[in-house]
């Protein structure tokens, strides 16, 4: 069924396999934005990026690539409210696609309270409004995606704004090498390419019908491994779950022994990268032993490239795209989230 482009097409609707397939150009659109944003920061102890979905796991990508890196905390704040800590030294991104997520707008108006230092990254919205009336500084990126489409804007725009924050040193050539890899990668992973050369394809075959669970690392794939988890869900419309090694391998793993058919479609998945820790490299073979006759099957995705960037981006491409073939194989639309939207308006009464 993966094969046939014109049944894709039809259920394509909005476009989804399209704004996968240009993530790279999305990423380098986002350079070029960040490149024209200035603004002043001075004196940062600790940053705090606040964000929902697609755009705080675009900081938490940043928290992970740059935790051997940077000498401030990193904080990715999901809550209504903002940690204590947060005062005048906090570097306070409020970021949010659409700028309309009642969270985010909540830690913002937090935020301000407290005389942080507060840049928003969002297309528009109640962010953009609020915080151009208050003069703070407004990165503002194209509108038109899903925001979980927009993980190279809210990413690169992050991670461009502690550069011009003064945080970490210019990361243009580690991004433009991750994005080139992005380009060698969807050559082989678009829907041109047929089932028995195309991994993603693959993936979503064994995911059909079954519960993908997917498993990172503490302090490399983690967030990717989040990522997938959500990307399942929301464009494949399908519940899928993920753990990270080696907490996993601390309780989760007693688990693999009830309800015994229910385990039988789980579809593991290990997210491996060249920078695991070579202990977490020996805890995912011996745990392939324990679990392997438990459940249906344990896949391996390999991370490529040379740098940590273009490794982590690999992983989420490949995600991405496997979340898109798994709702073309449950028969749907990957764009809409009826469930969030029906959520969302019962909130507003
Ligand atoms: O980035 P934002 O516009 O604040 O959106 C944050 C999240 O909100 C909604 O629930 C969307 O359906 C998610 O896909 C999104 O990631």
């Amino acid at each position: 069924m993966l094969d046939d482009l014109n049944k894709l097409q039809e259920l394509d609707k909005e476009g989804m396999l399209d704004a996968v397939y240009h993530l790279p150009e999305q990423m380098e659109e986002a350079l070029s934005i960040s490149e024209g944003f200035n603004f002043k920061a001075s004196n940062i102890k600790n940053v705090v990026v606040s964000g929902m979905g697609g755009s705080a796991i675009g900081g938490d990508l940043v928290r992970v690539y740059l935790m051997d890196r940077v000498r401030i905390p990193i904080l990715v704040n999901r809550a209504y409210s903002i940690p204590a800590f947060v005062d005048g030294s906090t570097l306070f991104i409020a970021s949010s696609y659409s700028g309309n997520t009642e969270e985010t707008l909540s830690t913002y108006a937090e935020a301000k309270q407290k005389g942080a230092q507060i840049v928003a990254i969002t297309t528009g919205g109640k962010l953009k409004e609020m915080a151009l009336a208050d003069g703070y500084p407004v990165l503002t990126i194209p509108a038109g995606y899903q925001p979980r489409a927009a993980i190279g804007y809210s990413f690169v725009t992050t991670l461009m704004t502690l550069y011009k924050a003064g945080i970490i040193d210019d990361p243009k050539g580690e991004i433009n090498d991750a994005i080139g890899v992005l380009k060698d990668l969807r050559e082989q992973l678009k829907p041109e390419v047929m089932f028995e050369d195309n991994n993603a394809k693959q993936l979503a075959d064994d995911f059909y019908g079954r519960l993908p669970v997917i498993y990172g690392s503490a302090g490399t794939t983690e967030i990717v491994a989040q990522r997938w988890k959500g990307q399942m869900s929301e464009n494949g419309k399908a519940m899928a779950y993920y753990n990270v090694f080696s907490e996993l391998n601390h309780n989760e793993i007693v688990g693999f022994e009830f309800p015994k058919e229910l385990l039988k479609k789980f579809v593991i998945v290990y997210l491996q990268d060249d920078e695991d820790h070579p202990r977490i490299k020996r805890r995912m073979e011996i745990t392939r032993e324990i679990i392997e006759d438990a459940v249906y099957k344990v896949d391996e995705v390999q991370a490529v490239g040379g740098t940590r960037l273009a490794r982590l981006f690999s992983l989420i491409y490949i995600g991405d795209y496997t979340s898109v073939y798994l709702a073309f194989l449950n028969g749907t639309d990957p764009s809409p989230v009826k469930r969030i939207s029906y959520l969302k308006d019962q909130l507003a009464k």
